[in-house]
């Protein structure tokens, strides 16, 4: 589904080669400062290579329009964007920023359910904890409708228990969609129940 030909990036990243399968969760693993965060931003076009190209189901990304390359593939950033105002409002903008109608408030309770947040549509969303947001953000992706969703370190604040089980709902919502699944993550519980394939950057190289 995507394929990264010669790519170099800044004195980060020099892959000579490297695919990501449909379909399938690939999990992108390394150490802390090897290039991870960099490797997805050029997936989904927020940073374009210096060199090299990086193919999208054969199309060169520089070759496409970027703004609707990331309405089919969503990055859930390891900071996710929460806005001023309710959870409602924070789900709905997903909605709207890909083009697609308001959801329901039975969509929205039935998102926020899968990813374990029992609280009010109409409570305030700056107001959540840490795991919250975060939590907030992945619902807020259940409500669209993309072909490939690239997830930094989606479960980091969340304790273990609450994070497979999390994983385990939403990879599996994916795969009912038919939607390829990228996951940046240190977890070697997460890659070894989850990873269908998988991508280790050492120092900004693919090993
Ligand atoms: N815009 C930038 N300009 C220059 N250097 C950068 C930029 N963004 C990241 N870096 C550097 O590139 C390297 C790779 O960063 P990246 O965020 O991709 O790593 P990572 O593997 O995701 O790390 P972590 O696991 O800690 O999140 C780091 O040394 C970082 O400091």
């Amino acid at each position: 589904m995507f394929r990264l030909e010669n790519v170099k990036y800044k004195q980060i990243l020099h892959i000579d080669h490297a695919a990501i399968p449909e379909r399938k969760t690939t999990c992108i693993i390394g150490k802390s400062g090897s290039g991870k965060t960099t490797f997805i931003k050029l997936l989904n076009g927020l940073i374009s290579p210096d060199a090299g190209e990086v193919y999208y189901k054969g199309k060169a990304l520089s070759q496409l329009d970027l703004i609707k390359h990331r309405r089919r593939v969503i990055m859930l950033q390891q900071t996710p964007s929460i806005y001023d105002g309710t959870i409602k409002d924070n789900l709905q903008i997903g909605r709207s920023f890909s083009n697609l109608d308001e959801a329901t408030d039975t969509e929205m309770k039935k998102a926020l359910d899968c990813v374990n947040l029992h609280k009010e549509l109409k409570s305030t969303a700056n107001e959540l904890s840490g795991g919250e947001k975060q939590r907030l953000a992945l619902a807020r992706i259940l409500l669209l409708k993309p072909e490939v969703v690239i997830m930094d370190e989606p479960t980091s604040a969340l304790d273990e228990e609450t994070a497979h089980e999390m994983m385990q709902k939403i990879l599996q919502i994916g795969k009912d969609k038919g939607q390829t699944m990228i996951m940046v993550t240190h977890s070697k519980e997460v890659v070894e129940a989850f990873a269908e394939s998988v991508i280790e950057i050492d120092a900004g190289r693919v090993r």
